[in-house]
């Protein structure tokens, strides 16, 4: 049995960046940008105006009050066709290019029409380049807008648009297969017979994929039967992570070593000094340059998700190229006496008593099966291994779900 910080530096030493690709923008929210992108036109393409008004000389207001002759409508999406001269203004619409000869747009609100073909303007400090945002002056067409390596967030999908990329090489999300297995598992849509229960650790399996910046693909149940396992493994070890649920431990229908085994899966570690999560299994299988990890995680429902939270999410992390993938770690205060006991380290649900204050209390948990008492929690309460009473008012390390 290895160390949990053992199993993350195995973990990170197999679990490699995945290779760019061209895909969609629109699907690439939280992928690492693959090549660096460059405007290929200036923004804002011309001089634009950034009120609703009128575009005059700047001279022409010099003393605060002018009253100028109405020349021509430019609104957005329409180019100037006329010149503004002096005593002269166009009336001008917000994104609309300036015409040639002016240099200073005045706000609507500042202005009064005198008949039809006149204006006239009060308005002081109108100085050369007033309300004008000038071209170029956001982006020059050539300069690099996103650099290699970038975050994308919706903001950056917004920027690819505004420079002609709706395409864009990056860090695919890793793919994730998500295979439950047990004789007794039915589909979450059935009422389980005798002896039976519901699958509940594929869907959420399948949600926190989802969460940790993964793209999941279910394969369902696969019962303790070798051909069944073997067909369904075969299938998920098509994804860049597989991740198994159940029949890790001694059991005798705990086929899924052997099976693994069999498809030329090597075993990584199998076993880890953490409560819940123990029988925790990891491996890889390279074929054809193509690698796939496995993690094969302890059926019992609480035991998965925190398996799920420690181990997958990181590995999903370092295939998309991020650093950063875990769990927010903090700093909380026992808000109740707690009692641990056992030779490994403890992951225990706890809720916030105070949030703002960082106090947190255990809930009342029945151990790895106790799925549903989780509702409640809030945090992790990390306790190291070893027999201890810690005090209300100790502190002590958490991981924030
Ligand atoms: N002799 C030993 N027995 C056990 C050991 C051990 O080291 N030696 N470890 C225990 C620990 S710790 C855990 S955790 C469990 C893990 O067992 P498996 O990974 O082999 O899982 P199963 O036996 O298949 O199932 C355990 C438990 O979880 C339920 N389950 C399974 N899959 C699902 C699912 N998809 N959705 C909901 N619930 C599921 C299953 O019905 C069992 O109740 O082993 C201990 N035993
Ligand atoms: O480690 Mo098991 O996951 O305690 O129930």
């Amino acid at each position: 049995m290895i160390s949990i910080s053992d199993a993350f530096e195995l973990i990170d030493q197999h679990a490699r960046v995945l290779p760019s690709q061209q895909q969609a923008a629109l699907d690439s929210i939280d992928c690492l940008l693959a090549e660096d992108v460059a405007s290929d036109m200036d923004s804002p393409p011309y001089d634009k105006a950034m009120m609703d008004g009128y575009a005059v000389v700047a001279a022409d207001l010099a003393d605060g009050i002018a009253e100028l002759e109405i020349i021509e409508e430019i609104t957005a999406g329409n180019v100037p066709t006329k010149t503004v001269g002096r005593t002269q203004a166009a009336r001008i619409m917000t994104g609309a290019p300036i015409p040639d000869g002016a240099d200073a747009v005045v706000m609507i609100e500042l202005t009064q029409k005198v008949g039809e073909t006149h204006v006239r303007i009060e308005a002081s400090g109108v100085t050369p380049g007033k309300n004008i945002m000038p071209k170029a002056s956001s982006l020059a067409c050539g300069v690099t807008v996103l650099p290699s390596g970038k975050r994308l967030r919706a903001l950056e999908v917004g920027i690819l648009a505004e420079v002609g990329r709706d395409q864009v090489s990056v860090v695919p999300r890793p793919r994730v297969a998500v295979l439950s297995t047990g004789d007794e598992l039915v589909d979450v849509t059935e009422k389980p017979g005798p002896g039976r229960i519901r699958n509940s650790n594929g869907p959420m399996l399948v949600a926190q994929i989802a969460a940790a910046g993964g793209t999941p693909e279910s394969l369902g149940v696969a019962r303790d039967v070798r051909e069944e396992l073997t067909a369904k493994i075969a299938r998920g070890l098509e994804a860049d992570i597989l991740v198994l649920s159940g029949g890790v431990s001694a059991g005798v229908l705990d086929l899924v070593p052997s099976v693994l085994a069999e498809q030329r899966v090597e075993q990584i570690f199998h076993k880890v000094q953490l409560k819940p999560g123990k029988p925790i299994w990891f491996g890889k299988r390279t074929v054809d340059g193509q690698t796939t990890l496995v993690f094969g995680l302890p059926g019992n429902p609480v035991s998965s998700l925190v398996c799920f939270e420690l181990f997958v999410r990181r590995a999903i992390g370092l295939l998309a190229g991020r650093t950063e993938n875990e769990l927010c770690a903090a700093e909380v205060t026992l808000a109740a006496p707690f009692v641990h006991r056992g030779d490994r380290p403890t992951l225990f649900p706890a809720r916030w008593e105070d949030a703002a204050q960082r106090t947190a209390a255990p809930l009342t948990w029945k151990g790895s099966a106790d799925l549903a008492a989780m509702a409640a929690a809030d945090l992790l309460l990390q306790f190291p291994a070893g027999d201890a009473e810690y005090r209300a008012g100790e502190a002590i390390s958490a991981l924030l779900l």
